[in-house]
């Protein structure tokens, strides 16, 4: 069985909280990104990347300050999916675009998960890119569904790992 892992960054939980049930329906393992190590990164066989944009569509700084160490591991073979989470209605010139920075640190890597627009109304996001999002986009606190919106994902999710 594939070891599968999230690795999350949050502010005020709104990512923990969603990695939880998204963990629950994986089976994976969840962690705080600030504990984690290239070598932890290097021993999944698929990495879930979490976290909430902050500042004008920015990382959540624990992730940023993990950003050197996701780049210098050995990511080659391994699938990577994207879980962003923002607010589209506060933040629409910029929702969830914090995580299109993890792109250049796994190039090594197959990105799986990518998500469509799903109802989302939003002006600008670095994440969407060719009318797709990157990973799954959540809005905790805008979107009452969202759990529905993770069921919907580890469903695609499941195919491709
Ligand atoms: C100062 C500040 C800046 C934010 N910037 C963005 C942003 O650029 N894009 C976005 O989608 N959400 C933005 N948000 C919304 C958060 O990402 C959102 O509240 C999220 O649910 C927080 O999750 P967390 O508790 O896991 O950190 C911002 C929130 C704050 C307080």
């Amino acid at each position: 069985m594939s070891k599968v892992a999230i690795f999350y960054a949050t502010g005020k939980g709104d990512t923990k909280k969603a990695c939880e049930y998204l963990g629950g329906k994986l089976n994976a393992k969840i962690l705080p990104v600030n504990e984690a190590t290239r070598a932890v990164f290097e021993e999944q066989d698929v990495l879930i990347l979490a976290s909430s944009s902050y500042g004008f569509g920015e990382l959540h700084d624990d992730w940023k300050n993990k950003l050197n160490e996701l780049k210098e591991a050995n990511l080659k073979g391994k699938k990577v999916a994207i879980v962003a989470v923002g607010n589209q209605e506060r933040h629409a010139d910029s929702f969830v675009s914090g995580v299109v920075d993890f792109l250049p640190c796994i190039k090594d890597a197959i990105l799986i998960g990518q998500s469509e627009l799903d109802g989302y109304k939003f002006d600008s996001s670095s994440a969407f890119i060719n009318g797709k999002f990157i990973g799954l986009a959540l809005d905790t606190k805008g979107d009452k569904e969202y759990e529905a919106r993770i069921d919907k994902w580890v469903v695609a999710l499941k195919e491709q790992i």
